[in-house]
């Protein structure tokens, strides 16, 4: 349970329905933990948007009361409220005639802090958000769509809120990119600690950067409200079942530690050392590229096919992905099953092999921690 000092936005009962009798969010009760990330999901309609805008009071409850840091945001001034909050939408929302330092800057100018001081912190706050500072002087039009959303995520963190609030803010972009906003949120979060009510339809999304997910229902009803983990591992109903996916128990694999998975040595060779291998059926050796990094792996096809001239590349097959170590349960067994050895390479964090893993002593795992559990 949330400790009362440290709720940061809570919603009390709060009911919104629209004069044309719509009810777009059903007598919601949700407290929201200072310093958490919280994602509100659920199918479109079901009230995510307008519970979000009730906290920075662009829409009015009808019912209810929403406090933010234990104020009824009803007798506080909308200014002075929005002043502590900010707001990414997903079109990044910037001003079109405005330089991107600009676009950063506005808000501490308007706030009187000075041109200069500004302009100086925008141009921190872009690095901040992975920008290259050659970018400042463009307008919006000469930036990508990814680009132009952590202009978004930086303008609206140069006031320094104590909450951010984002809408969407990923799904006008491709996967690829979407991706690396994700991870850029992940690591700007685990530096700046700021409340972060985030809004998503997608629940994979929510479930990588969330602490707490609030899971919305047609009517604006509130499903369920747990971690990301609860959620996967105990649904409180079928909507949340069905919301969540059916591979929910191949994705709690992620909240499991991948430590206890039993390791077996991996030897690699280079290059320079292929054409002496003698290799029987299904025996494959791990080939490292001249960093001394994984490059691929090696049959006695390939062993061939090197002998005969063929280079690195053509002879090898590419290697599965890595498990770096300290990884999840997720991350070991598709390393497993992605390496067309079958062994799967474990690296350490300055990605040096450390040895080597298979499917069947991640399940062992994984069976060892469910009958334990
Ligand atoms: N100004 C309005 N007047 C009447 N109904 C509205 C108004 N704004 C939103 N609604 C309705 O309220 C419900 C909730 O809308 P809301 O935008 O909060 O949902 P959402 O979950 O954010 O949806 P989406 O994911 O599609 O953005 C919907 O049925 C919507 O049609």
């Amino acid at each position: 349970m949330t400790s009362p000092e440290s709720t940061m936005i809570s919603f009390e009962s709060v009911t919104k329905t629209y004069p044309d009798g719509t009810t777009a969010v059903d007598t919601l009760d949700l407290a929201i933990e200072a310093g958490s990330f919280t994602a509100f999901v659920g199918p479109s309609g079901c009230g995510k948007t307008t519970s979000m805008r009730m906290i920075n009071k662009m829409i009015t409850p009808t019912g209810g009361v929403v406090r933010v840091d234990g104020d009824d945001v009803a007798g506080v001034d909308p200014v002075r409220l929005r002043r502590g909050i900010g707001y990414v939408i997903q079109s990044a929302g910037l001003m079109p005639h405005q330089r991107i330092v600009d676009n950063v800057a506005t808000v501490p100018v308007l706030q009187g802090v000075s041109r200069r001081q500004a302009r100086n912190a925008a141009m921190e706050l872009l690095e901040r958000v992975g920008l290259d500072a050659s970018l400042a002087t463009r307008y919006p039009a000469q930036l990508s769509g990814g680009q132009q959303q952590r202009v978004g995520v930086a303008r609206a963190l140069a006031a320094d809120p104590a909450i951010l609030l984002m809408d969407e803010p990923f799904s006008a972009v491709d996967p690829v990119v979407r991706e690396d906003l994700q991870n850029e949120m992940l690591r700007l979060q685990g530096e700046l600690r700021k409340t972060i009510v985030f809004v998503t339809h997608d629940i994979d999304e929510a479930v990588k950067l969330a602490d707490r997910i609030a899971i919305f229902g047609s009517g604006g009803r509130l499903h369920q409200y747990d971690t990301p983990e609860r959620l996967l591992a105990a649904p409180a109903d079928d909507f949340v079942a069905g919301f969540v996916g059916r591979d929910r128990g191949y994705r709690l694999l992620q909240f499991t530690s991948g430590q206890q998975i039993p390791m077996e040595p991996l030897v690699p060779i280079t290059e320079p050392e292929i054409d002496g291998l003698s290799l029987g059926d299904d025996d494959w050796r791990l080939v490292l590229d001249g960093d001394r990094r994984p490059f691929g792996w090696v049959d006695a096809a390939g062993v061939a096919s090197h002998r005969g001239g063929a280079g690195l590349y053509e002879s090898c097959s590419a290697g599965g992905s890595l498990f770096v170590e300290g990884g999840t349960a997720r991350q070991a067994l598709d390393a497993a099953l992605s390496s067309p050895s079958g062994v799967g390479v474990v690296v350490d964090s300055a990605g040096e092999v450390t040895g080597g893993l298979r499917a069947a002593g991640v399940l062992s795992v994984i069976e060892r921690e469910r009958t334990s559990s």
